[in-house]
């Protein structure tokens, strides 16, 4: 196997919602409990790794049984407001289970906007990474309607993850979705449709491929993941779509395996027996 030479120490994983709630509406334990592992074990390895996310509304969904999700901007908010402490609490349980510390940021796209709030932002990741603290960051969804409001594509936790990334000078930016990479058309709606394993350049012809969610709980859909490498691109980063199905997948990511979509500028490769290191 030909692998990837990653070359990261600052990583940023993004995780949608239709990764952490199964099709029933629950939440999934094991996705969450393995999200933890593998982060915890790459933090434990000297990585320097922040979280990005989604599932305030889902977990709120299940949290109160409650099958669709509403219309009214208020009601989301609501669902937001208790599905994020309750997803907060699933994650304090299992990253705490692997001896990881974490800490929760709420953020708003425009807090970036504003250079002091920026560098708030910025020095408060910073001191969290150098105490070995994971940061957790999620949409304000409370606060934010850009993100709830689906008249409008700006606001989405796959674009914040990749101004997150970006700001803090992440190498690597990890995008954890219910697809295992970027195809040439849907295949949730093409059967014939192919995976793409590495794209150095969005033409066209991929963007027009990159349709919306195809699951009840999704947002973006693939159109916001291509927005998302398209800010590590210009900014001279990597980005790897791939399965949050089961997010050990991180670790193989990190070790340089082919798996999902990779997007950068220069692809290096390493055979198998001229391995470089990935720190
Ligand atoms: N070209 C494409 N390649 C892969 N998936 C695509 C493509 N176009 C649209 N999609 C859809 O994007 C979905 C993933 O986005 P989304 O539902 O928002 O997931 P998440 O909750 O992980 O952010 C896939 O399930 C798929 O149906
Ligand atoms: N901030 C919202 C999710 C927004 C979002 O981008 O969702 P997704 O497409 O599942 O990554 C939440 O926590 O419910």
């Amino acid at each position: 196997m030909v692998k990837r030479a990653m070359h990261c120490k600052r990583i940023v994983v993004k995780i949608g919602t239709s990764s952490l709630i199964h099709q029933n509406g629950k939440v999934n334990l094991q996705t969450i409990d393995r999200l933890a592992y593998a982060l915890t074990a790459l933090n434990n390895q000297g990585y320097e790794l922040v979280l990005v996310t989604s599932g305030a509304i889902g977990v709120g969904m299940a949290k109160l049984g409650v099958s669709a999700r509403p219309a009214a901007i208020a009601h989301q908010q609501a669902l937001a407001a208790i599905g994020q402490s309750e997803l907060m609490t699933l994650y304090t349980q299992r990253f705490s289970d692997y001896g990881a510390k974490i800490g929760q940021l709420l953020l708003t796209h425009d807090v970036f906007d504003y250079p002091q709030t920026r560098q708030h932002v910025l020095d408060t990741i910073d001191a969290l990474l150098a105490q070995q603290v994971i940061p957790i960051i999620n949409e304000n969804d409370s606060v934010a309607v850009d993100e709830l409001d689906h008249r409008t594509t700006f606001g989405d936790n796959d674009q914040l993850s990749a101004l997150v990334a970006k700001q803090i000078d992440a190498d690597l930016l990890m995008v954890l979705s219910d697809i295992d990479g970027l195809y040439d058309r849907d295949p949730n709606r093409h059967s014939g449709a192919a995976l793409i394993p590495e794209i150095t350049h969005l033409s066209a012809k991929i963007l027009t491929g990159a349709g919306g969610s195809s699951t009840r709980f999704g947002t973006g859909g693939m159109v916001t993941k291509l927005k998302a490498a398209q800010t590590m691109m210009r900014a001279g980063k990597q980005m790897v779509l791939a399965s949050g199905r089961d997010p050990r997948i991180i670790l193989r990511i990190v070790a340089g395996e082919p798996v999902g979509t990779w997007f950068g500028n220069v692809l290096e490769q390493v055979s198998p027996d001229n391995q470089a290191s990935n720190s």
